[in-house]
């Protein structure tokens, strides 16, 4: 038996054997040569990182300089950078104000914006010369004539580096626009800043070594979500009136929803993707998309518009034809509606649950029939939609981005692909027993760390996800329900201290990626002082899992903050998902 006497009698005789005293000290010191070469080739190559960093950083602030002088040449114009796409369309047309008078207007607002929560990574300086040659055109026609666009870091534009604040693509230039970033020019769109990423899109965060953190302009101690946390912060905080963002998991409505703006989440192949830094491009699963974001209803439409525009489609031949259809979006008959409050994951706090029973007495308002529809319950156990999302999104169990990340500062919030993408599934499957399903995040977190042992196994589950899919519709058809609306997000915006944890409560957005049904989110409220005290009554709400509570807390002083909806409906019907959002925003009597 080993007993700490046997131990110690064995450690004795071999330290008093001279040859294997010898031989110990030998492989000690092997072990610490090994070890202070690793660390000193791991700080070179932070130190060459921070050099590279440091060297884009001051690039991104010459092109600042440039446009800071170009606008500083026109007087400022806080009435321009105020006002609606629509508004500001119309006296561009009829040549009240010029492309480049808005262009500074917009450059001047998004630099003060981006002083308080860096939203954006750089200008484009040649936005500049794009303003002046449209002001010399007597041909005004286009759905965005002169109207300044935001982009994503992530989406490809001619001339700069995408990197998703990856060392990897630091300095790697595209040589072409993104389609839609083609589409918006050929509409007379001016796209004039790129807006901050998380570190691999791949999370809720907007934060990455390279442009560092993006805070809510709500409040600064917040998130503005990701991963199009750049565009969402720069919208709210008034910067921009429409942009470009990306979703494979909700990226472009938790933004929105932190951020009290509005985007539409398009149904995967109606928007070419050609041109978007994609990391997960070979999954046919789950697909990722690039779609609008605006200030503003309105202004989301006229960039619906552009980005299903018949120039959209003549861009990119591989994508169905379906132009922007005008007359489905006008349709003013009554429609059926479903809603829940509960996708039998992540528990909603009081102030996001009383955002969709207010979105459904607005829609009634409009004469709308809402009716409950409880897939969850209905459907029964059997088909947990957050697994099947976590499983197939990271099938390869992160390798692809590991690999990626090799010689990279890593985020928090990716920090667990790293992780499993060393340790063997087995751990993760004996500690997934361990746990058991009780805590539902847990759960679907280490599903999500286990991944697949075979591509049997892979064609399996992908079969059973594809019959939950066919289910699901099925369900939505027995209900003949148009569309749906529910939450986009169990809380409120989130502390920027915890929002690396949150990954698996985002449950809401990726059940429509999953099912890849359009979905869009509409601001509804505010949280008030009386949601946060139902919230924290155990009576009225009970956080469940680990991560529940930590949201609970970080709710706390969040009245104030905004609270919006998704509206969703059967895939390739944006018009009619764009529809219920204008019958929302009418019976909130914002229209
Ligand atoms: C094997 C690693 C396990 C890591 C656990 C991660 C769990 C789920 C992954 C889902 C994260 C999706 C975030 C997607 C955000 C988004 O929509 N990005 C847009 C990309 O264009």
């Amino acid at each position: 038996m080993m007993t700490p006497q046997n131990i110690a009698s064995v450690l004795e005789i071999l330290v008093s054997d001279r040859r294997t005293r010898i031989g110990l000290l030998s492989l000690a010191s092997l072990w610490l040569f090994r070890y202070a070469f690793y660390s000193w080739r791991k700080s070179a190559s932070m130190r060459r990182l921070d050099q590279k960093h440091s060297k884009r950083r001051q690039l991104a602030q010459k092109r600042k300089d440039i446009v800071r002088e170009n606008f500083s040449k026109t007087r400022s114009a806080e009435n321009i950078a105020n006002r609606s796409a629509e508004s500001l369309l119309a006296d561009l047309k009829n040549g009240k104000l010029s492309a480049l008078e808005v262009l500074h207007a917009f450059q001047r607002k998004a630099f003060e914006v981006n002083e308080k929560i860096n939203c954006i990574t750089e200008p484009l300086p040649e936005a500049e010369e794009r303003a002046k040659e449209l002001d010399q055109k007597a041909d005004k026609s286009g759905l965005l004539f002169g109207i300044p666009v935001s982009v994503k870091e992530s989406v490809n534009i001619k001339g700069y580096d995408c990197t998703a604040g990856l060392e990897a693509f630091i300095d790697e230039i595209v040589d072409e626009d993104a389609v839609t970033v083609q589409a918006v020019k050929r509409h007379g769109g001016v796209p004039f800043v790129r807006t901050n990423v998380p570190q691999s899109l791949f999370s809720y965060c907007c934060s990455n070594p390279l442009y560092r953190e993006t805070l809510n302009p709500q409040d600064v101690s917040r998130s503005p979500g990701g991963s199009s946390g750049g565009e969402g912060a720069l919208l709210g905080g008034g910067g921009s009136v429409v942009g470009l963002g990306t979703d494979i998991g909700g990226s472009l409505r938790v933004p929105a929803d932190f951020c009290g703006v509005y985007s539409l989440k398009p149904t995967a192949g109606r928007i070419s993707t050609k041109g978007l830094l994609r990391l997960s491009s070979g999954n046919l699963a789950i697909r990722g998309v690039v779609g609008p974001m605006g200030r503003d209803f309105k202004s989301l439409v006229l960039l619906s518009r552009a980005l299903m525009s018949p120039e959209m489609l003549e861009l990119d031949p591989s994508l169905p034809h379906l132009p922007f259809n005008e007359k489905e979006f006008e349709k003013t008959d009554r429609l059926r509606i479903g809603y829940f409050t509960f996708d039998g994951v992540s528990k909603c706090q009081p102030s996001n649950v009383r955002a969709v029973m207010e979105a459904k007495s607005a829609l009634e308002k409009e004469g709308h029939e809402l009716v409950p529809f409880d897939f969850p319950t209905l459907m029964g156990r059997a088909y947990p939609s957050a697994d099947y999302f976590v499983r197939l999104m990271v099938a390869d169990r992160g390798l692809r981005l590991a690999k990626i990340l090799e010689n990279d500062r890593v985020e928090p919030a990716i920090q667990t692909v790293v992780y499993a993408s060393v340790i063997p599934a087995w751990v993760f499957r004996l500690l997934k027993k361990l746990v058991g399903d009780e805590d539902r995040h847990k759960a679907v977190m280490l599903s999500a760390c286990i991944g697949f042992s075979s591509i049997d196994e892979y064609f399996g589950h992908v079969g059973d996800f594809l019959l939950w899919k066919e289910a699901f519709t099925q369900l939505w058809r027995d209900h003949k329900l148009d569309a749906v609306i529910c939450p986009v997000f169990p809380s409120p915006p989130v502390l920027k201290e915890i929002i690396h944890r949150v990954t698996s409560l985002s449950t809401y957005c990726q059940l429509y990626n999953s099912l890849n049904y359009p979905a869009g989110v509409v601001p509804v409220t505010k949280v008030t002082q009386e949601d946060l005290d139902k919230a924290a009554d155990p009576n009225v709400f009970s956080a469940d899992t680990v991560l529940e509570k930590l949201l609970l807390e970080s709710s706390r002083n969040a009245q104030g903050l905004s609270v919006g909806v998704q509206c969703a409906a059967l895939p390739f019907q944006e018009e009619k998902c764009l529809r219920v959002m204008r019958e929302l925003e009418k019976g909130l009597g914002k229209m």
